[in-house]
């Protein structure tokens, strides 16, 4: 129809083309052999990283002694140690910058123009995307203060740009050392709620308020924390320019897959990935922009403003007089070795696949969320469980009955798809806690929760590996990286992987599933062949009251499994790209926009970059690019090595059987391959590593757990009585046609072996 010469043709033998001799069957000097995207070392000038053969499959992969080390080896030079005496020099001076910081941000939060006002667009991103966990705070000032040291450092030649670059500044250590968590003596069964102690080695990894990590080394302009200019030297276009020329309207509804595949994309997004954007200290939004959409001068601006410029002439904005999109950086995180380098972001949710956004992060959470008999707790609504009332003020809008709920993240009114998602998993929990109390009557009610969780954890992780993701990444990615689920105990565990999330994955790959959301919801009747309601969807962002109409869940859930979800491509529905948590204005925000500008606030590289990385031949002119995207392109990036990773990946073709482009497919599948050989947990390890493991016949069971087993369980049984054996497919599709919830088709775990004997 036309769309489709928005991608250009990835060509097959553009892999590994500029390499013809045959690969090893053994990497020589102790090298593994891993796919291209992990091994960042084969990309730099002179790396000797010769291609191999993936264990026990047919891919090519590359030799890589680095691990994921960015270095290739003999990069690495002895570097004397530092002189106490301007080490103390430099501690000093950082922790006066950073005093005169906090004075001049303190004065701002009583300016009006400095704060997001509540009926401001940008205060709905504000609420998805802030903390309430005051750690958080102490350690971003923390990394600020460590951050001033190495620019300090690097200013007095201490520390160079390749030291930064390739991190190899541990000789240079910062005024600031973040606590080490505690662990106990003996393994204990369950994950623990903040994810620290995880990995034995290195307690922090994959915790809570931790840092990303990335793929490639940062390109930030100061090789610090600026944000990175154009190969030219001259600044990046206005990243509301890419978008507004770049970023389409269109509607190309996915052949296979629906609007669960959407929801459960961002579903699992909240659960290890939440950028915790800087706020005030009273906890309040930063602005970067004046009231009347005129950019703030830098002088008086908070310093974690980075707005977005918008051009007066702006096809959208221009009319409503906005030159000047509210951008506020992502807080950092310290090492935890105390080292000074280059500016790492804070994920605020635990890294790990483990249900953060239901249970929480943080202890205090988790106790707020508990209810007698090992439950979740549930706001009872005529009857029917919906998870409890929040106590903040998140309803963008408070009519009467409003109404805004809990959840372990905050973020879990953003959506009312996503709403609806945190209500069946809430009702799965307390499914489950009920069962295990009749099964095993002599728990308590901890027991009977924490047993609960770890089921449900793995209930989800099982369908995360053996549902979403083969459909996400097609069976090439998934053979490649060994996601595939099996029977019985995996064995992928490794102490060495670091599980934590990459800026990549974070900024750009994962942020795919913006493309996939359309305009509206449409609550469906199948059998009279109806519709009953379609909603705009920025008239459902924190505003998920319409939960509270009795039959809206299930004609909901039966809608989600019909309606197509949009396709990958470079179209992204209005509703984000101009009217997200509009409110009552006449214009919202852009979150694509918003995506191009975060990935530019975490140092991720340029497009050609990270095709370079996946072993593809980067693209030196931009007529490579079909001719509609070329021509856009090139009207707004002064050359094709400035293209950012987020729009460079949408105009990709998606890998065979899967639903992105070979860039976000590489970068995904090394991301729930570390998520999974990086999690001592993982819900199939077996005992040897986990101490949480199940017997074999509770995994047999765990393992029959489809989506659509969970939708049947938690919907209200008003309207929903069948459903697709496949959630995350269309209804419509002919193998996939609807079955009553008790067909052998949606199996059923048998509970009855989690008795305690
Ligand atoms: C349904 C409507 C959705 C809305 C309103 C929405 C909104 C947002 C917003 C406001 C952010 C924060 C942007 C920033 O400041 O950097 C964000 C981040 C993100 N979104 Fe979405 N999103 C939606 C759907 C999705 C879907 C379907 C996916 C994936 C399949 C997804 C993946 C992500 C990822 C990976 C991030 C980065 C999270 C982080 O690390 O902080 N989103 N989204
Ligand atoms: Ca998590």
């Amino acid at each position: 129809n036309g769309m489709t010469d928005y991608h250009y043709t990835p060509h097959a033998e553009d892999d590994h083309t500029h390499n013809t001799e045959p690969p090893c069957d053994v990497c020589p000097r102790n090298g593994v052999c891993v796919p291209h995207v992990q091994c960042p070392a084969h990309v730099r000038d002179g790396a000797q990283n010769p291609q191999c053969h993936l264990e026990g499959t047919q891919h090519i992969g590359v030799c890589c002694s680095t691990g994921r080390r960015h270095a290739a080896e003999s990069v690495r030079k002895f570097r004397s140690s530092v002189n106490a005496e301007d080490v103390k020099e430099v501690h000093d001076q950082s922790q006066q910058r950073l005093d005169n910081l906090l004075v001049r941000a303190d004065v701002l939060k009583d300016l009006n123009y400095a704060t997001v006002n509540t009926s401001d667009p940008s205060y709905g991103h504000h609420l998805s995307v802030m903390t309430y966990d005051s750690r958080a705070q102490t350690l971003g000032r923390g990394a600020l203060l460590n951050l001033f040291a190495a620019q300090e450092f690097k200013a007095r030649n201490v520390i160079t740009d390749e030291d930064l670059e390739l991190e190899f500044t541990d000789h240079a250590d910062g005024p600031f050392c973040p606590p080490q968590p505690l662990c106990p003596n003996k393994p204990i069964p369950y994950k623990k709620v903040g994810g620290e102690c995880n990995n034995q080695k290195n307690l922090d990894w994959g915790a809570v308020n931790t840092g990303y990590e990335r793929l490639l080394p940062p390109d930030y302009s100061d090789g610090i924390w600026a944000i990175r200019n154009s190969i030219t030297g001259l600044p990046l276009p206005s990243a509301r320019t890419v978008s507004s020329a770049l970023i389409l309207e269109g509607n190309r509804p996915s052949g296979t897959l629906n609007l669960m595949f959407m929801q459960f994309g961002q579903f699992i997004t909240h659960d290890i990935s939440t950028g915790v954007v800087v706020s005030l200290d009273n906890g309040d939004a930063i602005s970067c922009c004046f009231g009347n959409g005129k950019l703030i001068p830098v002088q008086l601006q908070h310093w974690a403003c980075a707005p977005i410029v918008v051009d007066k002439k702006d096809i959208f904005y221009g009319q409503f007089g906005q030159q000047c999109l509210n951008f506020v950086r992502t807080q950092l995180a310290p090492r935890s070795d105390c080292t000074v380098g280059y500016a790492k972001q804070m994920n605020g949710v635990t890294h790990y696949t483990d249900l953060s956004h239901l249970y929480g992060s943080i202890e205090e959470k988790i106790l707020e969320l508990r209810a007698p008999g090992g439950l979740l707790k549930t706001f009872k609504d005529f009857g029917r469980d919906l998870p409890p009332l929040t106590k903040r003020k998140e309803c963008l809008n408070m009519h009467d009955g409003a109404a805004c709920f809990e959840s372990g993240d905050n973020h879990g009114n953003q959506i009312i798809s996503l709403t609806v998602l945190q209500t069946i998993w809430t009702r799965e929990h307390n499914r489950i806690a009920r069962a295990l109390s009749k099964i095993n009557p002599t728990w308590e009610d901890i027991k009977i929760f924490f047993e609960t969780r770890r089921i449900l954890q793995a209930v989800y992780q099982h369908i995360i590996y053996n549902e979403y993701l083969p459909l996400l990444l097609g069976p090439r990615m998934m053979g490649m990286f060994g996601l595939r689920s099996t029977p019985g105990y995996s064995s992928s565990y490794d102490p060495n992987v670091n599980p934590s999330l990459t800026v990549e994955f974070a900024s750009a790959a994962m942020r795919f599933g913006h493309s996939t959301v359309d305009d509206q919801l449409t609550v469906l009747s199948p059998q009279h062949k109806g519709i009953y309601e379609s909603i705009f969807i920025p008239e459902v962002m924190f505003q998920p009251s319409r939960l509270r109409l009795k039959p809206f869940l299930d004609r909901f859930l039966i809608g989600m499994s019909w309606q197509p979800m949009q396709s990958v491509d470079p179209l992204v529905s209005e509703s984000l790209s101009r009217y997200m948590f509009h409110g009552g204005s006449p214009f919202g925000l852009d979150l694509a926009a918003i995506n191009i500008q975060r990935g530019r606030d975490y140092g991720v590289r340029s497009y050609n970059a990270y095709r370079k990385l996946i072993g593809m031949k980067p693209f030196k002119h931009f007529h490579q690019f079909a001719p509609s995207a070329a021509q856009r392109l090139s009207s707004v990036y002064a050359s094709p090595e400035d293209i950012d990773l987020w729009v460079g990946g949408l105009l990709e073709e998606p890998v065979e059987g899967g639903v992105v482009g070979p860039t976000f497919a590489n970068i995904i599948a090394d991301q729930f391959s570390r998520l999974k050989a990086g999690d001592r947990y993982f819900y199939d390890n077996a005992p040897d590593v986990n101490p949480g493991a199940f017997t074999p016949s509770q995994l047999k069971e765990i393992k029959k757990v489809t989506l659509s087993r969970i939708i049947c369980d938690n919907s209200d049984g008003i309207e929903l009585f069948l459903h697709s054996p496949n959630a995350f497919l269309r209804s419509d599709l002919k193998r996939n046609e609807p079955v009553p919830c008790d067909s052998p088709t949606i199996p059923v775990m048998d509970l009855s072996r989690f008795k305690e004997n």
